[in-house]
């Protein structure tokens, strides 16, 4: 399979080229970089630092329209709509990893995916979609008598909060307890915010030096807490699975998937 790289230059972008490369059975054939960049004709693998790889940078996905058969994403949600369309309108498959979709643009990857394969996930490691599952089992288990509260850190660079991951572990707590998260969520405290109400669940954002992505579910009550936390320590981490999701997804002619679905796990 001949897959693209979206947004090469990235601190992803760079990790996606290098795990295609890791992989049997896919090629890198296409990366794009931003409009103009002074990077546009140099070697993607070079770029990467994985040595040479004759996929010279292009500045539009349109440039190298029929070098590839599935987009890796990993960009802004700006640049990911754009290239949905694109994949959705010329039948390439599209893995998308950008956080900080709207909820307008959560509605719109759902549409396109009537006409492509389309597989998002806010988080694309095998550890934090276990978390997912099990957490589900500890939420209902443990039900509305413990306080929960999701606390994520990235690194100084990262410019949507809470992270996506922190997002979607709110969701299955939420699910799992019956709660909306629309509804419950509360971002951040400050000031008399009064006591905490017992079904809220809380975010709390921390953003500082080079921190690959943490984040952990803490449920508390009188006498115990428990904590699930997961650390992601090289980007890597995150561009295998997204490689694994690509092989994956070659298989499914249309339809919107997750880590759960590559997985096994749903
Ligand atoms: N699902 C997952 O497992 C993970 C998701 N992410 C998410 O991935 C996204 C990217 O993260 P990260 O790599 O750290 O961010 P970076 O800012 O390092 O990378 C994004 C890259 O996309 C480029 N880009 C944006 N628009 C275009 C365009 N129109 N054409 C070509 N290139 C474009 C940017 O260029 P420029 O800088 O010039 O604007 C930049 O090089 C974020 O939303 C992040 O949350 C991150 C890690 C894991
Ligand atoms: O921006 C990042 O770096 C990351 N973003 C993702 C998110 O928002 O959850 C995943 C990972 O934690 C790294």
């Amino acid at each position: 399979m001949r897959i693209a790289v979206m947004g090469a230059a990235g601190r992803m972008g760079k990790a996606l080229i290098e795990a295609v490369c890791q992989a049997e059975g896919v090629k890198l054939s296409a990366a794009v970089v931003q409009p103009g960049s002074s990077l546009v004709g140099a070697d993607a693998g070079e770029l990467a630092g994985v040595g040479k790889l004759d996929v010279r940078l292009v500045e539009k996905l349109s440039d190298a329209k029929d070098d590839f058969d599935l987009l890796i994403d990993f960009t802004s949600p700006e640049t990911t709509m754009s290239n949905l369309d694109f994949c959705a309108a010329h039948g390439k498959k599209i893995v998308i990893g950008t956080t900080g979709l709207s909820d307008n643009q959560t509605q719109h990857l759902a549409e396109c995916a009537k006409q492509t394969a389309v597989m998002f996930a806010p988080n694309m490691s095998v550890g934090v979609n276990v978390c997912f599952k099990v957490l589900d089992l500890v939420a209902r288990t443990l039900g509305d008598d413990y306080d929960i509260e999701v606390i994520e850190t990235h690194h100084r660079h990262k410019v949507d909060s809470p992270s996506g991951t922190a997002l979607r572990l709110g969701e299955v707590v939420a699910d799992a307890l019956g709660r909306d998260l629309k509804e419950c969520a509360v971002y951040g405290r400050e000031g008399q915010t009064g006591a905490r109400t017992q079904k809220e669940i809380g975010f709390e954002t921390i953003r500082a030096g080079d921190v690959v992505g943490d984040h952990t579910v803490l449920f508390a009550t009188e006498g115990e807490r428990i904590e699930i936390t997961h650390k992601a320590s090289s980007r890597m981490t995150f561009a295998k699975g997204a490689v694994r999701a690509a092989t994956w997804l070659a298989e499914q002619p249309s339809g919107q998937f997750d880590m759960q679905d590559v997985l096994g796990l749903r």
